[in-house]
């Protein structure tokens, strides 16, 4: 498997804090990878930098072999990288379908859209994109809801629409951040199964922030943990499992079974 995703020596600094150092990690093409750590680690600002949220003070990025450092985030949506929030970011007026197009069309520059918008060939783009969207609604189990106002859906849908919005983008890589924040854990275990489904449906290699260890654990090929921005560890799920240093930093607080 070829990298993806290769980050390296990314520093990230905030006045005199080191969010992240020198961090090196690397995603393959088909992977489940998890980046773990305890509260203030960095796994949301290394999301950031890599997003093109936030610039990296130092280090490289580099997406299907080419340096993604300095692009704007929508440039970087637009090469395949998509990721989701912690918070739900669904329009909560626009119905689920409306939704999860604007999602399609993230790769899409807006004016280009607009100057299209009444010929033959923007009706064509747009009658596929719907039909692309239905069928993600679909497979997502979310197609009852599709006329809906997304506001109205239960808190675990709306999680589940914002796998579906960025998966509309048609991502190489989908990095979601804590997917299951605020889910109950019947609704953490469904979208953990829906995580699985989606990586083997939609072809998607996927790099997951997350406190849920049994989640984590149970569906990541590898794991990357991080320290007071420090990489501390990298492995296999049972060796973090069974690694002191993440034991001491991060494991021992949390329920791993
Ligand atoms: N915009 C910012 N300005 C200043 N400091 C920041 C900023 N963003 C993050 N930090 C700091 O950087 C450190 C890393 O924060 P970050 O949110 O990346 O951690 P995290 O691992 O995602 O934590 P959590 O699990 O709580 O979400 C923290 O000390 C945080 O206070």
């Amino acid at each position: 498997m070829s990298a993806l995703l290769e980050v390296e020596q990314l520093s990230r600094r905030f006045g005199g804090l080191n969010a992240l150092r020198n961090v090196t990690f690397s995603v393959k093409a088909g992977e489940i990878v998890g980046l773990i750590g305890p509260n203030g680690a960095g796994k949301t600002t290394c999301f950031n930098v890599v997003s093109g949220v936030l610039p990296p003070s130092d280090g490289s990025i580099r997406f299907k072999g080419r340096s993604i450092v300095g692009m704007k985030p929508s440039a970087v949506v637009a090469e395949g990288l998509v990721r989701t929030f912690q918070a739900t970011t669904v329009f909560p007026a626009a119905s689920v379908l409306e939704n999860v197009m604007r999602g399609a069309f993230a790769r899409t520059p807006v004016s280009l859209i607009g100057s299209v918008f009444n010929t033959r060939a923007a009706r064509d783009v747009l009658a596929a994109a719907r039909e692309r969207c239905e069928g993600l609604l679909d497979r997502l189990a979310l197609a009852r809801f599709r006329d809906q106002p997304a506001g109205e859906l239960p808190y675990g849908y709306q999680r589940r629409l914002g796998v579906a919005i960025a998966l509309a983008a048609e991502p190489q890589l989908l990095m979601l951040d804590e997917p299951v924040a605020g889910l109950n854990p019947e609704e953490s275990a469904e979208m953990g199964r829906l995580i699985e489904t989606v990586h083997e449906t939609e072809n998607v290699t996927v790099l997951l922030v997350e406190h849920h260890m049994r989640l984590v654990m149970g569906i990541c090929d590898r794991i990357v943990v991080l320290d007071h921005g420090e990489k501390i560890a990298e492995g296999l799920p049972a060796e973090i499992r069974a690694d002191r240093k993440v034991i001491e930093a991060y494991l021992g607080t949390e329920d791993v079974t």
